[in-house]
């Protein structure tokens, strides 16, 4: 995994004051950084326009115009004058190499964008929106110096934000770059070394962005002298939606659990390979509960959640006040923005909107788990956030093939599957959500028709 960010001033700030670095050699290594990868991955192509605003982040897109100076055809646009003392020094010197400035958009085979960085810190004015909606337009290569302008700090974006193929981030990570409405903008993200290697450069941190090293699969071998017991059984309770606790019990079964049960007291039908049972098994080593649950007998539903056995709660549960007596133990919780948002407001931690839910997604995941922290939080969006106690970790391989009815229960099969075999729960969910994602993305046949049992298939291919 690699290290997250909530800002990167104070990690510049240690780079000044303990290691004697200035402001102008990080500036020189961060250009330097993007003029790289720019001579490497685009050899061919001839023309690049840097569009520029005030502040720092111009002055990075000044000092990469002079390190492209005659290796391309760069032209440099100003959204705004020079302001910042960098950026004075690198129009300066940009200036007696007789750089073109020009007043003009046009459609470069690259386009920079250093309008604003990490010092946007008010709303777009209207032209500024209108500029960014034009290079939008273009169709160029599109490279974004630190963060697409128009996301701020937080990951949000107001108004507009630049539409990027890569950004080339500054010295470490941030968050802001991963929340799901940066997930638009962001493109490929790459860091840009500042005159350190990244591992001194950064300090600590409890934030984290998951790789695809980071999954461990389900390891039989290690075990010879086993039989289906080994692996856990799973009871997986089936609601009034069946189908919901059947997808999982079939997801959970393809990811190595040695038994699943599905738990109804109507008899279904079920493929051989998955029991069924009217009540919990004796034996049971995890429980995944809440999917398609509906309408159920209260008394029921509290004597499962008593029991002390590993367990993942889901959707529906996440309205019912009874969810409040099991949140002191180690459960693994998988809401989606909706749900997230009835919990919260269960806890009476928030009464907010999704729009202010995914406006703030880390800080109200980690205002959950700070007050819950047995609890594993999976928060499920277009970048994942697994929490626990004060730790973040952040999936951001999941793309819209999942967005459809099914993937969740899958995801609920998967983690429980794990939970069964015995994993820690923060492992299960960490794993399980990798899978999830990588199983989506390595569907080749298209962008849509993905259903559940592909995906399970996918998942027993990796
Ligand atoms: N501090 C350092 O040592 C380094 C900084 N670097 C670059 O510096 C950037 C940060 O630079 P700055 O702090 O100067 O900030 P920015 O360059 O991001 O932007 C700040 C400028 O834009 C103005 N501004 C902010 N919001 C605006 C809005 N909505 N409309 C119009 N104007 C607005 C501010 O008044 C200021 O003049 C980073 O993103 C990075 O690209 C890099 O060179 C790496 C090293
Ligand atoms: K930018």
């Amino acid at each position: 995994m690699k290290k997250l960010f909530d800002e990167v001033n104070s990690l510049d700030k240690r780079c000044y004051e303990e290691f004697a670095l200035s402001e102008d050699i990080l500036m020189e290594h961060a250009a330097s950084s993007m003029a790289s990868y720019i001579q490497e991955n685009y050899k061919d192509k001839k023309s690049i326009l840097i569009v520029c605003g005030s502040g720092n982040n111009g002055a990075d897109g000044i000092a990469l115009a002079r390190l492209l100076f005659k290796a391309y055809d760069i032209s440099l646009y100003f959204y705004s004058k020079a302001k910042s003392q960098m950026s004075q020094l690198q129009l300066n010197r940009v200036n007696k190499l007789g750089v073109n400035i020009t007043d003009s958009l046009y459609e470069a085979d690259i386009i920079v964008d250093c309008i604003f960085g990490s010092g946007l810190n008010k709303p777009l004015k209207t032209d500024a929106i209108e500029l960014i909606e034009k290079l939008n337009d273009l169709n160029s290569i599109k490279i974004a110096c630190d963060i697409p302008s128009g996301i701020n700090k937080k990951g949000q974006v107001l108004s507009i934000a630049f539409e990027s193929d890569i950004t080339i981030t500054m010295g470490a990570l941030k968050t802001s770059l991963f929340t799901d409405v940066a997930k638009e903008y962001v493109g490929d993200i790459k860091v840009a070394n500042l005159g350190l290697q990244r591992e001194v450069y950064e300090t600590q941190t409890n934030k984290y962005l998951l790789e695809k090293e980071d999954m461990i699969l389900p390891l039989r071998t290690k075990k010879h002298n086993s039989h289906k017991g080994t692996f856990g059984h799973l009871n997986v309770i089936a609601g009034c939606k069946k189908g919901a606790g059947v997808i999982a019990a079939k997801a959970a079964f393809g990811f190595g659990a040695g038994l699943v049960s599905v738990v109804c007291h109507e008899e279904l039908d079920l493929p051989y390979h998955i029991m069924q049972t009217h009540f919990l098994s004796e034996n049971c080593t995890a429980i995944a509960i809440g999917m398609g649950l509906g309408k159920y007998d209260k008394k029921e539903i509290e004597d499962i959640l008593s029991k002390d056995v590993p367990m993942i709660i889901d959707a529906d549960l996440f309205y019912e006040e009874l969810i409040l007596d099991v949140l002191h133990k180690d459960i693994i919780l998988t809401p989606h923005p909706k749900e997230f948002c009835a919990l919260l407001k269960l806890c009476n931690i928030a009464d907010i909107s999704i729009i202010e839910l995914q406006d703030n997604r880390f800080y109200y995941a980690s205002l959950f788990t700070n007050k819950y922290p047995n609890v594993t939080l999976v928060l499920k969006g277009a970048n994942v956030i697994i929490s626990k106690a004060n730790q973040v970790f952040v999936n951001s391989f999941g793309s819209s093939v999942l967005s459809k009815g099914g993937s969740g229960d899958v995801l609920s099969g998967l983690i429980a599957s794990l939970l069964a075999q015995g994993y820690k729960s923060i492992d299960a969910a960490i794993s399980a959500s990798l899978a999830h994602t990588l199983a989506a993305k390595a569907y080749k046949k298209n962008d849509y028709s993905l259903i559940p049992s592909d995906l399970v298939e996918e998942v027993k291919k990796l």
